[in-house]
Order: C-alpha cells, then sequence, then structure tokens
C-alpha cells in the first residue's frame, strides 16, 4: 500500500499544469503528496499555498543544457548537491514512488528516485518529442507515458477535470480567445491587435491573454481601437475563459493543446518556433492530420487563413473534437502506477 508519492517537475505552465492533474487524483484517493520542485521557474507560484500537499520542496536548480564552461561546472554542482538532498528526503520519508512530469524543476527529484534502488520513477512526457531530461532518465523508469508515443500503455494526456466540465460542441463564432500559453507570445498579441477591428465590425467579442509582459501595451492598443476586449495576462480560470470562446488563436504547448480538444474548441495553432526540436509544431500536427485543428506557422500568418477557418465548418470539428481525447486518462494513469508499485 503507498502512501506517500513524490510528483516532481516543473518550470513551465505546461509542466505544472501536468503536475496539477496528478496531485488532484492521488490527493482524492487518500494519497500524501510531496511535491518537489525549482524556485526558478513558476512552480511557487503555482503550488506555493496548495493545501492537497503535504510537503513542498522548491530547490534552487536551474537547467544546465544550454550552460559553457565553468557555469556548467557549478550548475551540475548544483544538481548533484540537489540529488543527494532529495535522497535523504526519500529515506526520510521511505518513498517508493516518484512521478516526474518533466522540465528543468524535475532533475534532482529524478536523479534521487534513480539512485533509491527500492523506488519506482514513472516519467510522463507531454510533447510530440521528448524533452532532455525524460530522454536522459528514461531508460532508469519503471513506465514512460506519452501522449503522442503509441506504445505508452495510457496514449492520452492528463487534462484536468475541469476542462471537460465546462466543454460544449459549438455552433457559430461569437466569441474568439486568443492564447498565448503561460508566458504569452507577442507574436499571436500583435495578431490578435490586426484581426481586432474586423472582428469587430463582425460583431465577434474577443477574449485576450496576452502574458504578464505585454499586457499593458495590449490594453492600451485595444484602447486605442475602441474596442471593449476581455484583456488579461494570466488567469487560473483559463477553462470559464476557452468555455466561452467558440474559436481560439493559440501556442501549441501540450497542456494547451490537449485542454482545447477537451473543451472541443475549434483552434488555429500558432507554434512557438524556438521549442526544442520544433515540438509544439509537430504537437499540432498530429491534430492537423486528422483535419482536427488549423496550422500556421507564425512566420507565415496570414489573415486570410484564420478569417477562412472562422467561416469553416467549425460544428464539424467540434464534433470531433470529442473523440480526440480521453477523460480518463489520470486515474488511468495512476491506477497502472499504483498497481507496479
Ligand atoms: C515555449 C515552450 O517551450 N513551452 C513549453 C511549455 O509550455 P507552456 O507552459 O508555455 O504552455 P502549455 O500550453 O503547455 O501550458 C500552459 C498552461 O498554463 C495554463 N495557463 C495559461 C495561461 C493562463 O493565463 N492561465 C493558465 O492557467 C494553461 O491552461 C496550460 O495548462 O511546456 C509545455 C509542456 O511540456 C510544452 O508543450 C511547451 O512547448
Amino acid at each position: 500500500m503507498i502512501e506517500t508519492v513524490v510528483v516532481t517537475g516543473g518550470g513551465t505552465g505546461g509542466h505544472l499544469k501536468v503536475a496539477d492533474a496528478f496531485i488532484e487524483d492521488l490527493y482524492k484517493r487518500g494519497i500524501n503528496i510531496i511535491f518537489i520542485g525549482s524556485s526558478n521557474g513558476q512552480d511557487k507560484f503555482w503550488f506555493e499555498n496548495d493545501t492537497r500537499i503535504k510537503e513542498k520542496y522548491f530547490l534552487d536548480t536551474r537547467g544546465v543544457v544550454n550552460k559553457k564552461g565553468f557555469g556548467k561546472i557549478v550548475s551540475l554542482f548544483n544538481i548533484f548537491s540537489k540529488t543527494i538532498y532529495c535522497l535523504n528526503l526519500y529515506f526520510k520519508y521511505k518513498i517508493k514512488v516518484v512521478i516526474s512530469v518533466g522540465g528543468f524543476s524535475a532533475a534532482p527529484a529524478t536523479f534521487a528516485s534513480i539512485l533509491k534502488r527500492d523506488c519506482n520513477l514513472y516519467i510522463h512526457e507531454q510533447n510530440s518529442k521528448m524533452g532532455k531530461l525524460n530522454e536522459l532518465t528514461s531508460k532508469f523508469a519503471t513506465e514512460v507515458f506519452s501522449s503522442f508515443d503509441d506504445n505508452s500503455l495510457v496514449k492520452d494526456y492528463p487534462v484536468s477535470n475541469e476542462f471537460f466540465n465546462f466543454s460544449r460542441v459549438r455552433e457559430k463564432v461569437k466569441t474568439v480567445a486568443f492564447f498565448g500559453g503561460s508566458q504569452g507570445a507577442i507574436c499571436i498579441n500583435d495578431f490578435a491587435l490586426k484581426v481586432a477591428s474586423k472582428l469587430n465590425e463582425m460583431g465577434i467579442k474577443i477574449i485576450h491573454q496576452t502574458g504578464k509582459n505585454d499586457f499593458e501595451r495590449v490594453k492600451n492598443e485595444y484602447k486605442k481601437l475602441n474596442i471593449n476586449a476581455d484583456v488579461f495576462d494570466f488567469s487560473k480560470q483559463i477553462p470559464s475563459k476557452m468555455a466561452q470562446a467558440d474559436f481560439a488563436v493559440s501556442r501549441a504547448g501540450a497542456s494547451t493543446l490537449w485542454e482545447l480538444c477537451a473543451n472541443h474548441l475549434p483552434t488555429l495553432f500558432i507554434p512557438y518556433k524556438y521549442a526544442a526540436a520544433d515540438h509544439q509544431y509537430y504537437n499540432a500536427k498530429v491534430l492537423k492530420d486528422k483535419n482536427l485543428c488549423f496550422l500556421q506557422r507564425e512566420d507565415e500568418l496570414s489573415e486570410d487563413y484564420f478569417f477562412e477557418a472562422l467561416n469553416s465548418d467549425i460544428h464539424k470539428i467540434s464534433i470531433e473534437l470529442i473523440s480526440s481525447i480521453n477523460p480518463n486518462a489520470t486515474s488511468q494513469i495512476v491506477d497502472i502506477i499504483l498497481k507496479k508499485s
């Protein structure tokens, strides 16, 4: 009987949202949760005040991949010392199960699970191309789950229930939402401002998540255009924001992509072009190949393509999105983890 599980990973909202889905499921099963993340990404913002989590550790870890020379040695030593710290925690709490959702935040807790012989490591990879840490540690894992890999025991994404609770089939575009991912996307902000007046003339409302850094500028631009849009930098109410929209324009980070599917919301994806191994493009391409979304590279973005998409059969896409995603993925993955441990 497993009493305590370590959940690790983070850095970006994409990883943290998956961690959140696992935490919610484990909590409902009465299992104690220890979260180990980094003090350098968004981890604290997401989980610092989370009462479902029994113990939280935000360690000072940073990625080492892009570092060189002395900086790399310092970072490696730092990760090594934090790994030993985690190992001590595992002995203290008799940890046998570690779930990693990847990202640089997960490095020490994942390495420590490999060093502790009686500990099972489970990895969840969210993207179509595996992240660096997951690639390095997956051969030591008891099981690797992936939303895109046919070999995964559960080939689905652990989307939080709230997105399914708000889901609905779309008929006609009355509201368009722009989502830039957890950091926001200037290219999506600029595109939204470019098409805003025409949308306004068509009587279409705008919801727009800008990201923290570009919020003031975008808000002022809407003011200048005299358009009353729902503009915000970051919101914890994304399920209800998605639910209000009939069409979305979005980055193709894994979490947002599957949340939009869970919501049955037809979307034009504009992948972040510098994402590692171009994984955002390949995330969205999986849907595009099934005609379940629209996809354009940010350098090719065209207003014509966007307005054609708005006028397409969004009802059909919305219905077909229902079967694109499994609402029970989180509990199915946790069932397997608890059974194997
Ligand atoms: C630039 C980059 O490399 N981004 C990566 C990062 O995603 P990044 O965090 O940018 O994007 P994701 O779309 O995966 O996740 C964003 C998450 O934040 C939530 N959200 C967003 C805005 C908001 O106002 N409120 C809110 O709660 C969304 O609902 C979603 O759950 O990790 C993902 C998961 O590995 C990858 O797929 C992305 O490619």
